[in-house]
């Protein structure tokens, strides 16, 4: 029995590899049946670890461990009330964040493929999290922006942490619908961008600038380039300023 689930095991590593390495997709049905399975229910720290466990195991689309750290650091210090999270994937950093939000605090969070959006919804609840403290919207982020102003509730002052981890190649127009939407808390809002692939760039836009980043800043405010490790740049309008060292 021992035998046959070693083998089960390494049939379903290699396939998920394949399918990595033949399409770089990840399958979202393995991801949730391994945290699902091994997890226990209820306890968000052990969700997060048995996701970490697949992380270290398959190919993962998840943040990981070690920039999940840098987030909750972002998070604990923003301390925002409203988060929104573009790319939400199977739920791992949502579900860093929404651990680390006061009470009352709230996140809404964007996945445009639904069978993904689902199995992630599934794990924020099985880690404990209710509804009244998450919102998922299985959209694109381009159609979910304009439906934001009226899921915000009693939350008018807007967001005050966006996390972007969908498609970099919609960062910027993302961010440009959210501050014509207003969505953006007018006293200062921390934008985390995660980039995965080597050398992105994207251009931040003014008076957005770029505070933080674990790269060098090409031309800071204006262009920055991504290192070919890079994943994480903190761009923050007005109020609390991030610096390198926060990281
Ligand atoms: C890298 S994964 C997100 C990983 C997640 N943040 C985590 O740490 O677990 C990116 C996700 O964004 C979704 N996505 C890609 N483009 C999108 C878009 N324009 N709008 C909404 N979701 C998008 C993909 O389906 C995918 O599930």
């Amino acid at each position: 029995k021992h035998y046959r689930g070693r083998v089960v095991s390494l049939c379903r590593r290699a396939q998920a590899w394949t399918l990595w390495l033949v399409k770089q997709e990840v399958c979202p049905r393995s991801v949730h049946a391994f945290v699902f399975c091994q997890c226990t229910h209820g306890k968000v720290d052990s969700v997060l670890e048995t996701y970490d466990l697949y992380h270290s195991m398959y190919p993962s689309l998840s943040i990981g461990a070690q920039i999940g750290a840098q987030l909750d650091e972002v998070v604990r210090r923003v301390q925002p009330s409203m988060a929104l999270e573009l790319g939400m994937h199977c739920g791992y950093s949502s579900m860093r964040m929404l651990r680390l939000l006061l009470s009352g605090g709230r996140l809404i969070t964007v996945e445009q493929d639904p069978q993904t959006a689902d199995y992630g919804e599934e794990l924020i609840l099985v880690a404990g999290f209710k509804h009244h403290q998450f919102e998922v919207l299985t959209s694109s982020s381009s159609d979910a922006i304009p439906l934001l102003p009226e899921r915000m509730g009693s939350h008018e002052e807007g967001f005050g942490l966006v996390l972007m981890d969908h498609d970099p190649a919609q960062y910027l127009t993302d961010l440009q619908s959210l501050e014509r939407e207003d969505l953006l808390r007018s006293e200062g809002c921390s934008i985390v961008l995660i980039y995965r692939k080597r050398g992105g760039s994207v251009t931040c836009l003014s008076p957005w600038r770029c505070y933080c980043c674990p790269l060098e800043c090409t031309a800071c405010h204006k262009t920055w380039h991504s290192s070919p490790l890079s994943i994480t740049a903190l761009l923050l309008k007005g109020g609390l300023p991030l610096h390198r060292s926060h990281l």
